[in-house]
């Protein structure tokens, strides 16, 4: 029996209903399997947290972190109790810099049973590959003077290294996959940044053979994934470019509530992340409405990531069945609670 030791961050707001709820699901999947199970470790890590301590984690956080096979995670962020960018920063993005979890994997598709208004009867499956430790976030920069004279200034940081290192996945994905590979860009705006970034695309295209590549300014790419999503294979994207698109990503498909992540480290060094694109929804806590499929699809990344990928297969099949039969939370037009939802996905895969 292989062991995979996990850490599990459930965070904040909706995070603690859909991470405990899909660990159910991961555990009732590895005993459909029979070959693996999850040994899991919980850490407390979130506002409640930094409210108690002053800090999101203890010193030795990312120390104890770094010790296990991957993270699941579910979002971080209170901003009445924490500043956004303190949560984030000594968490999330932190980690995924710290750890080198210089890609982030965000998949988009049309499922089975879910109608929306934006999706209209268009079938769409393509993955945004979004640069994940550099780009526009960044803490370069700084504010001085005060009132009228206030100056905030925000430096961008774009290297060849992580450039070229996101651009080349992509088009190795692109490879694997249908052969198209779509690059977001702004260089008409941004001076230095995005030319560079262009030209980084366009040397590293020389390198691949069939191909068929587009340079689009994010603007139009944005209103792309409204008018025709179906025309997209793979979509690589900066840091910012690459948060942006996978919100609407998770809009197209439906909800934002059930868009995956999966945060890669590339070198075997540290542990990759799992977490669902959405945040904590604070809007929405403690009434039992999330929908957990967003954290379920990740929990199917973080299978694939293992090799499991028949039974991620399984979870995603059998979602979209319960779909189909309008087994759905309120985001997605149905009457089912989160904890329901999962009961009732437990008890299909069971009959399996
Ligand atoms: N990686 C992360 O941990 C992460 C990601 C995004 C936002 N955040 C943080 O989360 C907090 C809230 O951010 P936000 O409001 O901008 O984004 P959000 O994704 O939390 O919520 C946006 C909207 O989508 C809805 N929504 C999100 N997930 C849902 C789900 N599973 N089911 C149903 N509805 C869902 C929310 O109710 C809200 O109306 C902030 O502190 C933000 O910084 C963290
Ligand atoms: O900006 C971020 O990366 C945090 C969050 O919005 C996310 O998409 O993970
Ligand atoms: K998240
Ligand atoms: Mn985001």
């Amino acid at each position: 029996m292989r062991k995979i030791d996990i850490a599990v961050i459930p965070g904040d707001g909706i995070g603690r209903e859909v991470v405990p709820e899909s660990l159910r699901i991961l555990d009732l999947l590895s005993e459909i399997h029979g070959g693996f199970k999850f040994e899991k470790k919980l850490y407390p890590y979130s506002c409640d947290y930094y409210e108690e301590h002053g800090k999101m984690m203890p010193d030795d956080g990312f120390q104890q972190l770094s010790q296990h096979d991957a993270i699941f995670l579910g979002a971080i962020g209170d901003p009445k109790r924490v500043p956004d960018h303190i949560a984030l920063w000594q968490t999330v993005i932190g980690l995924r810099r710290e750890f080198q979890q210089v890609i982030n994997l965000r998949p988009v598709k049309s499922l089975k049973g879910i109608t929306s208004p934006l999706r209209g009867d268009k079938n769409f499956d393509f993955i945004v590959v979004r640069e994940n430790s550099e780009g526009e976030y960044s803490q370069v920069g700084g504010t001085i003077h005060q009132d009228n004279d206030e100056i905030a200034i925000q430096t961008n940081v774009f290297t060849r290294k992580a450039t070229e290192g996101v651009i080349d996945f992509a088009f190795q994905l692109a490879n694997d996959r249908n052969h198209k590979l779509t690059s977001a860009t702004k260089s008409n705006g941004l001076y230095h940044s995005m030319p560079f970034w262009n030209r980084v695309f366009t040397e590293t295209e020389a390198k691949y053979e069939d191909i068929e590549t587009e340079l689009i300014h994010i603007d139009a790419l944005s209103a792309f994934f409204v008018t025709k999503p179906e025309s997209f294979d793979v979509i690589v994207a900066s840091n910012l470019f690459g948060d942006i698109l996978s919100d609407l990503g998770g809009a197209i498909m439906g909800s934002i509530g059930i868009a995956p992540s999966a945060n890669i480290n590339l070198n075997g060094k540290y542990p990759s992340m799992f977490e669902p694109v959405h945040g904590s929804a604070p809007d929405i806590y403690g009434k039992n409405i999330a929908n957990p499929i967003g954290q379920l699809w990740t929990a199917k990344l973080m299978l694939e990531h293992f090799g499991y990928e028949e039974i991620g297969n399984l979870l995603l099949n059998t979602i979209e069945e319960l779909l189909v039969d309008n087994v759905k939370t309120p985001d997605l037009g149905g009457n089912y609670g989160t904890t329901e939802f999962i009961d009732a996905l437990f008890e299909k895969l069971k009959k399996q």
